[in-house]
């Protein structure tokens, strides 16, 4: 299993724990009983050598020969029996199945918040505000940055470590010294690199290494000028990012609140003639409307219980990707709460739901998000619609967001959003592209139905405009 890619999986772990310790102490104290065994055995086996003598002088006599014979295969066989009662082997049977983080696991979860960090602009102490990490946790976060090339993130890890460095660590000083002139120089911070390399040298004055990379480093500080900053993060971001952070552009959210709200019986739609659908329109172009309250608590709660078995890592058309970091499960039609589902999405939207996908569920890791995509599959029986139904609200993050034209959706349990991926024409609304915001806290389900062209033709007919 993969835990970093859910946090619905990641609390499970608290069983894990709770079991290993506990199946740990079993094990213990069937081990003690064990031993206790052996040595009553043992004394008996020695009394009985004891009591019955073989003297051997005596050992011509085949009586005697023959008692000694018997006595010490007997000896054996109980030795062996009681010694492979040992428990140990069946205890690393229960081990084998426990279910433990893996390596990729810790990296993916270091990745996470990296990738938070980047997007949220935060620095070591802002991310750790309310849970710190210690000097082995910050230096393991630190060399993951580094390895992805991502030297300033790596620096300020290493620099929080050696801040929090204690006579219990791991991590020596001597190996954050060198990671953090090593950062600084990858960045292009040439003083830093020197500053660092020369603590290190002073503290290791037999260091050959620092030694040439400190003569490199001098040398390389002559002939360049540009000298980054490494300890500021830059303001630089994406349209993605800053939407991510909230930060939306005035005009775009005057606009999105000029925008109306009704009642809809989706065109007079029997199932809904006394239940109407509350509408809310999100954004004119591309048609992005919210749907309110048209899922129950206890709808959601059904929904959550037969998938969390079933999540696995979802895919993007590439395979597993490290742009989409969560869990997810297509669930089959034949359980009545989801076939309940599909004719109610059906049924708001008037489209067909027989060319449409299972239900898509989602729940989001550390830093889960998904960045921008079109939904759109590059086929003629693509997906011609969206309808996204927010299972959670989230605390801070996790919006879906359109970096083309600046909208950002938050996240509303029971609600769910709709848009066309594609134009009337049958080309794809290149303004449709979207994104799952990485999740700062909480935890984050949606399930997705994606509806597909064919079986739309009247619902939605066509047109020859491109345009429209
Ligand atoms: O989680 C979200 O907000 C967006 C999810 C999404 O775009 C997708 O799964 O295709
Ligand atoms: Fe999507």
């Amino acid at each position: 299993v993969e835990f970093f890619t859910s946090t619905d999986k990641i609390s499970q772990l608290f069983n894990e724990e709770d079991f290993l310790l506990k199946t740990f102490s079993l094990y213990i104290d069937a081990e003690e009983e064990n031993i206790k065994l052996m040595k009553r055995l043992l004394l008996l086996l020695q009394l009985g050598s004891y009591l019955d003598p073989v003297d051997p002088e005596k050992i011509k006599d085949p009586v005697a020969a023959y008692k000694l014979l018997r006595r010490v295969r007997a000896e054996w066989i109980n030795i062996v029996d009681y010694t492979q009662l040992s428990l140990y082997q069946l205890y690393q049977t229960v081990l084998t199945y426990a279910q433990i983080p893996q390596l990729e696991d810790l990296d993916g979860a270091a990745s996470g918040l990296i990738r938070l960090q980047e997007i949220y602009k935060l620095y070591p102490h802002n991310i750790t505000k309310e849970m710190a990490l210690n000097a082995d946790e910050a230096y393991h976060v630190g060399l993951v940055a580094y390895n992805e090339d991502k030297f300033q993130h790596a620096f300020l890890w290493f620099l929080y470590s050696l801040d929090r460095l204690t006579q219990y660590s791991v991590t020596t000083k001597q190996q954050l010294l060198r990671h953090l002139s090593l950062s600084s120089y990858q960045f292009g911070n040439l003083p830093m690199a020197i500053y660092f390399g020369q603590q290190l040298l002073n503290l290791d004055p037999t260091n050959d290494d620092i030694k040439v990379l400190l003569d490199l480093y001098r040398r390389l500080r002559f002939q360049r000028t540009s000298n980054p900053d490494i300890l500021r993060l830059s303001n630089e971001s994406s349209k993605y990012e800053t939407l991510c952070r909230g930060e939306v552009d005035e005009r775009t959210s005057k606009r999105q609140r000029a925008l109306s709200c009704r009642y809809s019986t989706g065109g007079g739609n029997p199932r809904l003639m006394y239940s109407p659908v509350k509408e809310e329109v999100e954004w004119d172009e591309p048609r992005i409307i919210r749907y309110h309250d048209i899922i129950s608590d206890r709808e959601i709660e059904i929904l959550k219980n037969i998938s969390r078995p079933l999540l696995s890592r979802s895919l993007t058309t590439a395979g597993v990707s490290k742009y989409r970091t969560s869990q997810g499960v297509f669930l089959e039609e034949d359980n009545i709460v989801v076939a309940r589902i599909s004719q109610r999405i059906a049924d708001i939207t008037g489209l067909s739901k027989e060319s449409a996908e299972n239900l898509f569920v989602q729940n989001y890791g550390i830093g889960g998000r998904y960045e921008p995509h079109y939904d759109e599959l590059d086929n003629e029986n693509g997906r011609i619609a969206t309808f996204l139904i927010y299972m959670s609200d989230v605390e801070i993050g996790g919006a879906t967001v359109f970096p083309e034209v600046g909208v950002e959706l938050k996240p509303k349990k029971g609600s769910a959003v709709f848009w066309y991926n594609l134009h009337k024409n049958g080309s794809v609304d290149l303004n449709t592209k979207h994104a799952g915001c990485p999740v700062l806290r909480g935890n984050k389900w949606v399930a997705n139905k994606w509806i597909h062209v064919f079986g739309q033709e009247f619902r939605r007919p066509c047109s020859l405009s491109n345009w429209e």
